[in-house]
């Protein structure tokens, strides 16, 4: 479910979100868009990107600037950048959202496997931020919100490449919120415990596994999602002013 709050400040905010075109990415472009803030994504699905943005022009009447690009080519990643400040002005929140979560057993992993999982789950995060921080400085300030996993607290055994990294967006968080706060630049991550998108429902999921998981939350809900959407709304939105350099777990309360 959406979340039914209004951050009036955030009504046409220039907004970046990147894998904003499925899963929780595609929860947060309809979140920014029901605010009233001009957003623009970039992904590398096309088919669910453009479903995405017909919808939300369908619905809402006004189309999210939907960029097709590869997070792992950085000159796509300035360039795309470059076209979401040309159409809406300096960027003013970014999430930096995409991942893959390829599982991957220990003996397998190549050096090539490693680097271009790194490519989409770390080096991005750094990239992104790099291209909109002048803008932000020019606007006065601004608010980046890096995805992380609580995967990486929990012992996963089956995808340490994704959960390094996923380590790497906290460390990369904190220093970037050092770097740039004094410029009132606010740096988090949110950490989402188990949240049943398309691609989960497609690969991992069973009823057995959401039910256990399920039964180990406080709040015995499956987390969709929509859920992820107020707190991001809120580390974006001055609401949040003096809130930087943290991690906050949605997770339901898991145990
Ligand atoms: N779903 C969960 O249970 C869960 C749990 C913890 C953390 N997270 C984190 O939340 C974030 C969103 O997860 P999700 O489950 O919605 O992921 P998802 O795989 O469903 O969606 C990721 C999006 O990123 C895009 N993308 C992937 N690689 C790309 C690339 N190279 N270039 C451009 N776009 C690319 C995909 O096309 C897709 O639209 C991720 O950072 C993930 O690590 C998710």
């Amino acid at each position: 479910m959406m979340p039914s709050a209004r951050f009036v400040d955030l009504e046409g905010a220039s907004v970046l979100i990147t894998g904003g075109g499925s899963g929780i990415g595609a929860a947060l472009t309809e979140g920014f868009a029901r605010q009233g803030a001009k957003v623009a994504f970039i992904d590398i699905a096309e088919r669910p990107s453009l479903a995405l943005a017909d919808r939300i022009e369908k619905e809402l009447g006004r189309r999210p600037l939907y960029l097709k690009a590869d997070l792992r080519d950085i000159e796509a990643l300035r360039a795309s950048v470059a076209m979401a400040v040309e159409a809406h002005g300096d960027v003013t929140v970014l999430v930096n959202n995409a991942a893959l979560d390829d599982r991957h057993a220990v003996e397998d992993v190549t050096v090539e496997f490693w680097d271009n999982n790194q490519a989409i789950n770390l080096r991005p995060h750094f990239f992104t931020a790099q291209a909109v921080v002048p803008g932000m400085k020019r606007a006065g300030g601004g608010s980046i919100i890096n995805f992380t996993s609580t995967s990486f607290l929990m012992n996963f055994p089956d995808m340490p490449a994704y959960t390094a990294a996923k380590a790497g967006i906290v460390g990369l968080t904190k220093g970037l919120a050092g770097n740039l706060g004094a410029d009132r630049i606010r740096v988090n991550a949110v950490a989402p415990g188990w949240v049943i998108t398309e691609r989960q429902r497609e690969l991992w999921v069973t009823e057995e596994r959401i039910a256990a998981h399920v039964a180990k939350q406080c709040i015995k809900d499956v987390m969709q999602a929509d859920d992820l959407v107020g707190t991001v709304l809120f580390l974006a939105s001055d609401a949040s002013r003096m809130l930087t350099a943290q991690t906050l777990i949605v997770d339901g309360g898991y145990l």
